[in-house]
């Protein structure tokens, strides 16, 4: 009685061909949706960018990138868009970020004005703290000291006048 119960519930072996196929069939149009709005090409690159060089230069590692941009295109000739880009901002030499092209909230700032910071990155001595640096500095709102300061360790005497 109980085998017959049992295989009573198991679907014959056409309803389980046809749910598997259901099955199949609903994944793979799930990867057909999210490889149409989500194309491989979109996070890096641009349709319209003339630089694809640019932007898909290897990750070197922080250090090597904000020393030598990776791009021969002058920062300035390259086409600008409304959206922020973190990759922009990450190519960017650090001289011209400061100067040339500053970011909208940060524009009423003139060149040369000292201000304190409104936030440090505090840490050990091989604590990654550069790399830190590095990821929060790409966004386009933040304004970064190009060396570490030191201040509270080396250079506290110097007083506030020096650290703005
Ligand atoms: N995410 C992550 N995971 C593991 N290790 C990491 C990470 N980010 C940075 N690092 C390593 O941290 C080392 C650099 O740390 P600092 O930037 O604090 O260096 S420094 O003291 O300011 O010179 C440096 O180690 P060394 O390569 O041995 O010098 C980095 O490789």
């Amino acid at each position: 009685m109980a085998c017959v119960l049992l295989f009573s519930r198991i679907p014959p072996f056409s309803h389980r061909l046809t749910r598997s196929s259901i099955c199949f069939l609903s994944m793979f149009l799930c990867y057909l949706c999210y490889g149409a709005l989500f194309p491989a090409d979109s996070v890096m690159q641009k349709a319209g960018d003339p630089t694809p060089g640019c932007q898909r230069a290897p990750a070197d590692g922080a250090k090597r990138r904000v020393q030598k941009p990776p791009c021969a295109l002058p920062w300035d000739a390259r086409p600008s868009s409304g959206e922020p880009s973190r990759l922009k901002s990450d190519l960017r030499p650090p001289s011209t970020l400061r100067v040339d092209t500053p970011s909208p909230p940060m524009g009423n700032l003139k060149f040369g004005n000292k201000k304190l910071p409104n936030a440090i990155i505090v840490g050990v001595k091989k604590g990654g703290t550069r790399a830190v640096l590095e990821f929060i500095r790409i966004h386009p709102d933040v304004r970064a000291a190009g060396t570490e300061t030191h201040f509270f360790d080396r250079n506290y005497g110097r007083g506030l006048e020096w650290y703005r």
